[in-house]
């Protein structure tokens, strides 16, 4: 009985303590400790600062020894936080490090600021760095002010100063004391900040300099580096002033630009709430691995993989070669002769100052699905093992182990062979395995890279899907360093998956109809918009089919890319797309001249400069934002224009990354007459969803694989050498469509950003000249007559009348507006028919045919 009781009592205080551990790491309970940590640290600062007036004669009643008298003398201690306020200050100034001791009230505030949640300091660097200053500063006013200052009452560096720099002293000597204390200091500072290398180099050499012809970027501290003015992000601005740079805080300068180049992330303080919130509520943000036992029930089951585990897929894509991407030599040049600027340049250039206060869209506008539960199986698990074991063993293959990782839509079952059994009988045995397993989409990936072990996937019996809301809520997301972090979903073992297309830097995106293509790419444009300012991104959107991508047409004053003349930003006309494409290649290039003229590699570089003012904006000089060229559907516009679209596009591929160009194109059909050998290998970034045969597979991705993809989102990623299975992130039109609107509803540009005008050297100016008669479409002047009969220059027309698609049918539109049959495209009405009547177009016929 009264073990009973025992036990019960032990349960007991067992569940109170993990109530109490759970309280205390509950947020509530993180802020009312951060705002005692800062009241504490007020009321420390109000000790000390009145101990420096009062200090004197509290000490004598304070060294009274009788704790009874002491209460008595209370009314008489002077300092204005009372008696615990002067014992607290005599004790950690006089009596342990002296005036630094403020150090300890900096570093409670700073911690009860980020316990509030209100400024997010990293704890670690913040006490290492108080701790090193007290100490430092009380060992040399120890070492300066041997005893008490001024025989006054107070010890400027503490009795630990005091004591410890004797000891010293009596060591090594004062001057060696002397010099230990310069060692460290200098050793702080090269450890705070980069400058003070090159600082100290300064001051053992005054006379160093740079080479005029040094391509990395010149050290801020030089004083006759030109600055530029503020302008606005796409114009330089007008305000010039006639002011040398000598003062500019170099320091200053390069803070100032990390805070604004660095992204912020869009409501971290809720990001964080939310994932704590996952991580209660959902547990399916976490990797389950499961151990199978060989013959029945699973003989463990763990929570393997935190959610914020970084996998080093950006730093994977970093290695990757760049499909043939040549090389880029900077010229010898100096960068700066022709940068001679004295401008307003006592503030660094802050790019989104146009903008500032444009606010990034914000985690609720997008779904959660909190009924989506997660669940594991463990009858599914273990009817999977015992198939798989069952068909290996009738293959004389036997298995010493077997794990299980569940992931969102797909099982991985990890198995290692028993001893003997070589790998490469099962690689040979591939077919026959997967064809007795049957279910659609098993991969055989036979050795997982790296292991010893043989990995078969198995889609589960109920998939989950993965919501963008729980990637861009991801730690890993909202603390990446990525230049453009596109978020693609999760892997098998739930971990979130993101590359850096600025790494990539091009994507190839490829699935037969339906596969989640159209999701997929909207995952990559929202990771983006949830990352990036409208200053720093562009995207230039192409979309023959014209209903993808509507959905972004409210951003294009804020996110969106076009032609001077162009009437709407997102592309659907198959001219549009040839001009649009070339004008990119003109930007291109224009960009890739102020690059060398800065002296710069890439864009990172370049923006760097501009930003801390080493660029001329009347020398042309510019901030550069990123352009993102999305292509949807790119088979039919290779099918349309051909090489007119090629040729561009490979110009892009291969030249652009290091201006910040990025293309993503995705297509329906990867047959070898679209995806060329030229795009493969200018595309090192491909994803596939499932596509219809093991040859698309094999042109997508050099190999089999795609075609069992069990689809809804089901990919393959592969940059470099294996591919990695990623369930896309799930992300519904009408969330990008709040998004859109969410976005477009504050301020933005006054209109999109322009890319240059492009003129077709080889255009002929007469529009008849420019019909081709051997090439015009068969229907050509059937549709001609169509036309002028209804009078209405309607694409739509021509397709329902003579039943041919949409491709076709905006082909002969083409020929018809270069014909002078019916004028250009306007906006989503039908065009303007020039013809009147069939007189008229017969007219036209018979010039066109001489
Ligand atoms: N990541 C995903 N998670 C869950 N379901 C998805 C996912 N992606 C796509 N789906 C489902 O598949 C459907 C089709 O997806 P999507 O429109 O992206 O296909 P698609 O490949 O673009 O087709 P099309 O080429 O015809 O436009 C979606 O409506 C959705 O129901």
């Amino acid at each position: 009985m009264k073990k009973k009781t025992d036990t019960k009592t032990t349960e007991q205080k067992r569940v109170t303590t993990q109530k109490v551990v759970t309280a205390l790491k509950s947020e509530t309970a993180h802020f009312v400790i951060g705002l005692l940590c800062v009241i504490f640290g007020v009321y420390m600062l109000l000790a000390f600062s009145s101990f420096f007036f009062t200090g004197g004669n509290d000490q004598s009643i304070l060294a009274h020894p009788n704790p009874g008298e002491l209460l008595e003398t209370g009314n008489r201690i002077q300092n204005y936080a009372g008696t615990r306020g002067a014992q607290l200050s005599q004790y950690l100034i006089n009596d342990c490090f002296g005036i630094p001791a403020y150090c300890i009230i900096v570093f409670l505030i700073v911690a009860g600021m980020k316990l509030m949640k209100a400024y997010n300091f990293s704890l670690r660097k913040w006490f290492a760095g108080c701790m090193t200053v007290m100490i430092w500063f009380s060992i040399t006013l120890g070492l300066i002010f041997e005893g008490p200052f001024e025989n006054s009452f107070i010890y400027p560096g503490g009795l630990h100063g005091y004591n410890v720099s004797r000891w010293f002293c009596s060591q090594i000597g004062t001057p060696g004391l002397i010099l230990a204390l310069l060692v460290t200091a200098i050793l702080f500072c090269v450890a705070l900040t980069s400058k003070t290398m090159p600082f100290v180099r300064k001051a053992l050499r005054p006379n160093l300099r740079r080479k005029g012809n040094d391509p990395q970027p010149a050290d801020p501290e030089q004083p006759d580096e030109p600055r530029p003015t503020e302008p606005t992000a796409t114009t330089p601005g007008p305000e010039i002033q006639e002011e040398k740079t000598e003062d500019i805080p170099a320091k200053k300068i390069s803070e100032t630009y990390a805070a604004s180049s660095s992204t912020p992330s869009p409501k971290v303080t809720e990001v964080y709430e939310e994932e704590e919130d996952n991580d209660k509520n959902e547990p399916q943000s976490k990797a389950h691995e499961i151990e199978l036992s060989l013959d029945e029930t699973p003989v463990r089951e763990s929570k393997a993989s935190d959610m914020r585990v970084e996998i080093a897929t950006g730093e994977k894509a970093d290695l990757l070669p760049s499909g043939g991407e040549p090389a880029f030599e900077i010229d010898e040049k100096t960068s700066e002769e022709d940068e001679a600027y004295t401008g307003d340049v006592t503030q660094p250039y802050n790019p989104r100052l146009d903008l500032e206060h444009y606010k990034f869209p914000t985690l609720d506008l997008l779904n959660t699905y909190n009924d989506n539960e997660p669940t594991i199986d463990m009858e599914e698990q273990n009817a999977n093992k015992d198939r798989i074991i069952k068909v290996l063993r009738s293959f004389g293959i036997e298995i010493s182990s077997i794990k299980a990782s569940v992931g969102p839509t797909i099982t991985l079952y990890e198995i290692t062979p028993a001893e003997g059994v070589r790998i490469s009988k099962i690689r040979n045995l591939e077919d026959d395995i997967a064809l007795s397993l049957s279910a659609l989409g098993i991969r055989i990936i036979a050795p997982i890279p790296g292991k010893g072990t043989i990995g078969i996937e198995v889609p589960n019996a109920n998939p989950r899907i993965v919501p963008m809301s729980s990637i861009l809520a991801s730690k890993k997301f909202q603390e990446t360093t990525f230049d453009l972090p596109v978020a693609l979903g999760k892997t098998i073992t739930n971990e979130v998956f993101m590359v850096d297309l600025a790494k990539a830097p091009h994507m190839l995106v490829a699935g037969a109809t339906g596969q989640g293509k159209s999701v997929g790419l909207n995952a990559i444009v929202t990771s983006l918009l949830y990352k990036k300012h409208p200053s720093e991104l562009k995207f230039v959107i192409i979309d023959p089919k014209k209903v993808e991508f509507a959905i972004y047409a409210p951003i294009e004053r804020h996110f969106l890319a076009k032609l001077p003349d162009g009437e709407d930003a997102i592309i659907t006309d198959v001219t549009k797309v040839v001009q649009t494409l070339n004008s990119l290649c003109v930007e291109m290039d224009t960009r890739y001249d102020l690059l060398r003229k800065a002296g710069c590699r890439n864009i990172k570089e370049y923006n760097a400069k501009f930003i801390s003012r080493q660029l001329n904006p009347e020398k042309g000089h510019r901030f550069m934002p990123y352009i993102v060229i999305i292509i949807d559907e790119f088979g039919d516009l290779i099918m349309t224009a051909g090489k007119e679209v090629e040729l561009p596009i490979c110009r892009i591929a291969q030249l652009a990354r290091a201006v910040g160009i990025h293309a993503i194109i995705a297509t329906q059909r990867p047959t070898t007459n679209i995806i060329t050998g030229t795009i493969k290998a200018n595309f090192p970034a491909r994803v596939a969803f499932r596509v219809a045969s093991m040859m698309d597979s094999r042109t997508i991705l050099d190999r089999p694989g795609a075609q069992q993809l069990i689809g809804k989102g089901d990919m393959l990623y592969l940059q470099g050498n294996d591919p990695v299975r990623v369930q896309c992130a799930f992300v519904d039109t009408p969330e990008v469509e709040k998004i859109a609107s969410y976005i477009s509803k504050q301020q933005g540009y006054p209109t999109a950003f322009m890319l240059p005008e492009y003129v077709d050297e080889n255009a002929e100016p007469s529009a008849a000249a420019d019909v081709d008669m051997n090439r015009l479409d068969p229907l050509f002047e059937e549709a001609a007559r169509l036309l002028i009969y209804h009078q209405q220059g309607s694409t739509s027309l021509i397709q329902r009348k003579f039943s041919i698609g949409y491709n076709r049918a905006g082909r002969i539109m083409d020929q018809l507006e270069r014909a002078g049959i019916v004028g250009p495209t306007n906006g989503s009405k039908a065009r303007e028919v020039l013809c009147m009547d069939e007189n008229d177009l017969e007219m036209r016929m018979s010039s066109l045919k001489n």
